[in-house]
């Protein structure tokens, strides 16, 4: 396999401050305290205990993201040995879980004729200014897919979550999803679509991902903030259960200030996905009841992200790291060993 980097603004950047609902960079006390001191002022955060408490929860976080490596490696491991699945054949896809109009699209998308315009036609809509929604799995598929998930959660293995704004989801690599399924998914049946949706923002190089479940309930997570991806092209999948409310809402690209943006509210139905570009700014609405389970899968092109991180905005400053990492790749001009910084130290 390619070897994949992260940028280094992993540990600097986009920390999520669940209480005030902010994204924030931290390079130092100083930095941060000029930075950032009058916002929180104006969110509430007033006292020194309280700003003590915030840079805290950063030291907590950047810490997480410090040991992700080793953690996650030492997690997928015990899975491997110690979870027994309740459905060993949700692990390998087979045409037979998609949807007959996602399969269409992928055959088409396939032929010498596809165009862009031709696609559109087979999409079922265009939920919001370059979004689409289209059936992908069939409903057994998702409702064996959820037990599944289930199944881990409840079992004693050790779970990472997907990154600071979820609480309750599941990193798939480490349950074993990326080399059956997700990676087959991405390069059979994604890839030729994204091609044709996305050619701009690298949708015919994807050539990694991250893959994660989101889960919300009324005793967990309800919602998700606004926020952009870490990703050229992400998939979101509903897979269920029973819910109401929980919309999507789409604003613009994230360069786009949130002052000038109007948001459209998305509606998001069981087996059908979503497709949108990762720097399209997003977020979910509360359920009002029941459980919703999502399927996100983040993909990257290395081709596009190598010139500039989407997360800082900058050329990226590789970091070495394990596994698809944050899809990086090192141009092999670059490849001497001095110009990445090793994660581990
Ligand atoms: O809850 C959802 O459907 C959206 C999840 C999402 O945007 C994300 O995890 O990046
Ligand atoms: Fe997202």
């Amino acid at each position: 396999m390619e070897r994949f980097y992260s940028c280094s603004c992993y540990f600097t950047d986009n920390i999520f401050l669940e209480d005030y609902k902010l994204h924030i960079r931290f390079i130092s006390e100083n930095q941060f305290r000029k930075n950032y001191q009058n916002i929180l002022r104006s969110l509430g955060c007033v006292s020194e205990d309280q700003f003590r408490d915030v840079t805290g929860k950063i030291q907590t976080e950047v810490e997480r993201r410090r040991n992700h490596l080793v953690n996650s490696a030492e997690r997928a491991a015990v899975v491997k040995e110690t979870y027994t699945p309740l459905h060993q054949h949700v692990y390998h896809l087979q045409e037979s879980f998609l949807a007959p109009e996602f399969v269409e699209m992928v055959k088409y998308s396939n032929s010498r004729e596809a165009t862009f315009e031709g696609l559109l036609k087979l999409i079922q809509k265009e939920a919001a200014p370059r979004v689409f929604r289209f059936p992908i799995f069939r409903k057994e598929f998702c409702n064996e897919l959820i037990e599944e998930l289930e199944h881990f959660e409840q079992s004693e293995a050790p779970k990472g979550r997907p990154n600071t704004m979820n609480n309750y989801g599941i990193l798939l690599n480490e349950l074993g999803f990326d080399e059956s399924f997700i990676t087959p998914l991405r390069e059979m049946y994604l890839r030729p679509i994204t091609a044709l949706l996305y050619s701009d923002c690298g949708g015919s190089w994807l050539d990694s991902h991250k893959a994660f479940t989101v889960k919300y309930d009324l005793k967990e997570d309800l919602e998700l903030s606004y926020h952009y991806d870490n990703a050229e092209v992400t998939l979101n999948v509903s897979l269920g259960k029973e819910f109401t409310d929980g919309n999507l809402f789409f604003g613009d690209m994230r360069q786009v200030p949130v002052s000038e943006t109007e948001c459209v509210e998305v509606e998001h139905h069981v087996t059908e996905a979503l497709l949108h570009r990762g720097q399209h700014m997003h977020g979910a609405l509360p359920i009002s009841s029941g459980t919703r389970w999502n399927l996100i899968v983040w993909m990257r092109a290395s081709s596009h992200r190598n010139k500039l991180c989407p997360m800082c905005g900058k050329t990226p400053a590789l970091v070495e790291s394990d596994g698809f990492s944050d899809g990086f790749t090192m141009p092999p001009e670059d490849a001497t060993a001095h110009n990445v910084a090793c994660l581990l130290t």
